[in-house]
């Protein structure tokens, strides 16, 4: 069994970024850039009024000063001609400082009548001017590659003057459930058997994570319809689930080793998910998860979702951990690295405070869809009293 850090660090180097596409505007909320964002052009393009008022010489526009307002600069209609000694300009906000004014006459602190303008206070030089480039210059690097985008990058973007972003595309993750069990959601359930749960849930991580989900048909516990499931086109990773442990219906290693799969590794100090399968098939990562459900889920959280970030051209990183308070006292943990399902509230101090369920059996959907987060059990880690600080990994904050 090798430590997760370990296994995390071995499945992230051997995955690279996908491939760029270019995509509308609209749709780069939450892509990675795959080429830097440039300025097209200077913002703003020319010295601007950042208020409603006049523009004027800065010099002669003293308190009880009168101006002759000789034209009008509103945004977009920039005025052509030149203020000069004892003149004015009706301007608004945005509106191009037309030659000869340096400096914008607060309509508040104006008196305007009869095709004049009387000043009632003083104006800087350079008052209320937005000068140009203020925001960004052509040419300048907004925003680099590598860079997921929120929706103020897009808007930087879209004033940038950019329609198109170069972003990776998506990754597409196959999931092949497999197992004799397990039927899809609404199709008849074999004699004993179980509606598929993993491939759902990991289909929804998977968009939570950024990336595009194929779901395969249920290979039955077959080699032969598990090879066949698994040679599917098209996919960047594939993710199994089931057949991973030592039984001898545990079929993923060996259909898989009939086709040429290269095992890196095989059990990890984790629970759940001890049975992780990692290697490659031919050119295609090859991700075997553990049947249990939340087994499937931890390790879609602990492994899938830095996968995800990484084909998606961002940095290699563990999932965020939060410190919070233990809700109850935490038993001594083993030799495998614990995710204890809890759920989250504040105490009356506003801390967090993190209680695991009584029963954290790995097959229990119920308390894990309940779960808001996982307790991070170190290996090794001591018994500690409740109320005690402990990391955590908040399920809320992965939007899964
Ligand atoms: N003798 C041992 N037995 C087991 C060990 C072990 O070390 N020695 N490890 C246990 C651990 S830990 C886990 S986790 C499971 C993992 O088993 P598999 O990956 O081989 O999964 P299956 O046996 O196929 O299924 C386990 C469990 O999950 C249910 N399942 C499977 N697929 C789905 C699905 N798509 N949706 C919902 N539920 C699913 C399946 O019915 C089983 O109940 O092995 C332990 N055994
Ligand atoms: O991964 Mo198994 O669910 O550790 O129990």
């Amino acid at each position: 069994m090798i430590p997760l850090d370990d296994a995390r660090d071995r499945i992230l180097a051997a995955l690279r970024p996908v491939a760029a596409e270019t995509v509308a505007l609209a749709e780069g909320w939450g892509r990675v850039l795959a080429r830097p964002v440039v300025a097209r052009l200077t913002q703003p393009p020319a010295d601007v009024s950042a208020m409603d008022g006049y523009a004027v010489r800065a010099a002669e526009a003293v308190a009880g000063a009168s101006l002759a307002v000789i034209g009008a600069a509103p945004a977009g209609h920039p005025f052509a001609g030149r203020v000069g000694p004892g003149e004015a300009v009706r301007i608004f906000t945005g509106g191009i400082v037309p030659a000869g004014a340096d400096g914008i006459l607060l309509q508040e602190d104006a008196e305007a009548a009869a095709g004049r303008v009387t000043v009632r206070e003083a104006v800087r030089p350079g008052g209320w001017i937005r000068p140009q480039g203020l925001d960004f210059t052509a040419g300048a690097v907004l925003l680099p590659a590598g860079r997921q985008l929120t929706a103020r990058d897009i808007g930087l973007a879209a004033a940038a003057n950019h329609p198109w972003l170069a972003v990776h595309r998506r990754p597409v993750i196959g999931i092949l459930a497999t197992g004799d069990e397990i039927a899809l959601p609404g199709e008849p359930i074999p004699a004993g058997g179980i509606v598929s749960s993993n491939a759902h849930a990991l289909a929804a991580l998977i968009r939570a994570g950024g990336g595009q989900p194929m779901v395969l048909p249920i290979a039955g516990d077959d080699r032969g319809a598990i090879a066949a499931g698994a040679a599917v086109r098209g996919c960047d990773l594939l993710v199994t689930t089931g057949g991973a442990s030592v039984g001898e219906h545990d079929l993923i290693q060996a259909a898989l080793g009939e086709e040429g799969f290269a095992l890196d590794f095989w059990k990890i100090a984790m629970r759940p998910g001890k049975p992780l399968i990692w290697g490659r098939l031919g050119a295609v990562p090859v991700l075997g998860m553990p049947g249990n459900p939340v087994a499937a889920l931890v390790c879609g959280v602990q492994f899938l979702l830095p996968a995800l970030a990484v084909m998606s051209g961002l940095p290699a990183a563990p999932p965020p951990t939060t410190t919070v308070r233990a809700g109850a006292a935490l038993a001594a943990n083993d030799r495998r690295f614990d995710h204890l399902r809890a759920t989250l509230h504040r105490d009356s101090a506003g801390r967090q405070v993190a209680t695991p369920f009584p029963q954290q059996d790995s097959s229990m959907l119920a308390n894990l869809a309940r779960a808001q987060a996982l307790i991070l059990r170190p290996v090794l880690a001591p018994a500690l009293p409740e109320g005690a600080e402990v990391p955590a990994i908040l399920l809320g904050e992965h939007g899964i």
